[in-house]
């Protein structure tokens, strides 16, 4: 199997770097093409025998499955140059969530997928979502998701919750970091304690925190009840929390939605608008 990457930023390279450290992929499979070159060239040092291109054509062209790993409003570029490079039987697989299935299929003569994946995926954690076009079948499915299980645990979801699961999965990490940092100064501020150790000893209960609730059992209600002594210190301080947070929670998923329908709205109208025109011409 070969795969390609296009877009060799935060995302495309730490997809490769994950892949190849797990094994699933070795360099000579993979293919990678990025628009700052040298980004591309950096991995191939890192990992020998990975195959360059200059073109995103030419990734496209050599691979059973290509990633595109580039934001929203880039898309229309990388779909312009691959177009005609892609047959049939090949998968394309977005990464980035705005760009809807019905454009990809309607754009590209290929399989397409979306499928999400987070910073947590590095480490062969977190979950990937799996959103898959009218063109793939079980055998492809199979493939894909066989593949994301090397580095994550690879979840179905609809289109329609792409956005609410990727709140989650995806952008979680960067929501988690800020509550963990804006604790952690608090903490530093008010005792004096050094920042690291306060930092070594939020990541380790983040991290035990995580195993409750994946392999230990517990619900985020139950675990807030276990450990809230009634009359206790926790319990005040989660009445706090209470007061203090809880419309911030609903205004976050409307942050995220309100910014993807924009997203959504801006990739599809730079498809849309050159539609037009072929039509008025
Ligand atoms: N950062 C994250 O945690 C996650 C990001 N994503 C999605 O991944 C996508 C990429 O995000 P990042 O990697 O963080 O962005 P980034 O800006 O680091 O990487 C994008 C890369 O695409 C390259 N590029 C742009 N146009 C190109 C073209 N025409 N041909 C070839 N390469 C081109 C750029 O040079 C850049 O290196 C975004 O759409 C984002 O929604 C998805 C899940 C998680
Ligand atoms: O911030 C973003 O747009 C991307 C989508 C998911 C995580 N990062």
């Amino acid at each position: 199997m070969k795969v390609g990457f296009i877009g060799t930023g935060s995302m495309g390279s730490l997809l490769i770097d994950a892949f190849v450290n797990a094994g699933a992929l070795t360099p000579s499979q993979i293919t990678a093409s990025s628009r700052t070159f040298a980004k591309a060239e950096k991995l191939a040092h890192r990992h020998p025998g990975l195959n360059l291109s200059l073109r995103n054509s030419d990734t496209a062209a050599d691979s059973d499955i290509v990633f595109i790993c580039v934001k929203p409003l880039e898309f229309k570029c990388v779909i312009d140059e691959i177009r005609n490079a892609v047959s049939p039987e090949q998968i394309v697989v977005s990464i980035t969530s705005p760009l809807l299935i019905e454009r990809l299929e309607s754009e590209l003569p290929c399989k397409v997928s979306k499928i999400i994946p987070s910073i947590t995926n590095l480490v062969g954690s977190g979950a990937s979502l799996c959103i898959h076009g009218s063109r793939i079948n079980e055998e492809d499915r199979y493939m894909l998701e066989n593949l994301m299980s090397a580095i994550s645990k690879p979840l179905r979801v609809p289109e329609a919750f792409t956005r609410v699961a990727s709140d989650f999965a995806s952008c979680g990490p960067a929501f988690l970091s800020y509550f963990l940092e804006q604790w952690i100064n608090a903490g530093a501020e008010h005792t004096g304690m050094d920042r690291q150790q306060l930092c070594e000893l939020a990541s380790e209960m983040l991290l035990g925190t995580g195993r409750l609730l994946t392999e230990g059992g517990f619900t985020p209600a139950e675990l807030q009840s276990r450990v809230a002594v009634p009359g206790g210190i926790t319990a005040e301080a989660l009445s706090l929390l209470e007061m203090s947070l809880h419309n911030v929670f609903h205004e976050l998923i409307r942050t995220t939605h309100d910014k993807y329908e924009e997203d959504v709205r801006r990739a599809d109208a730079l498809f849309s608008s050159e539609q037009l025109n072929r039509q008025q011409y």
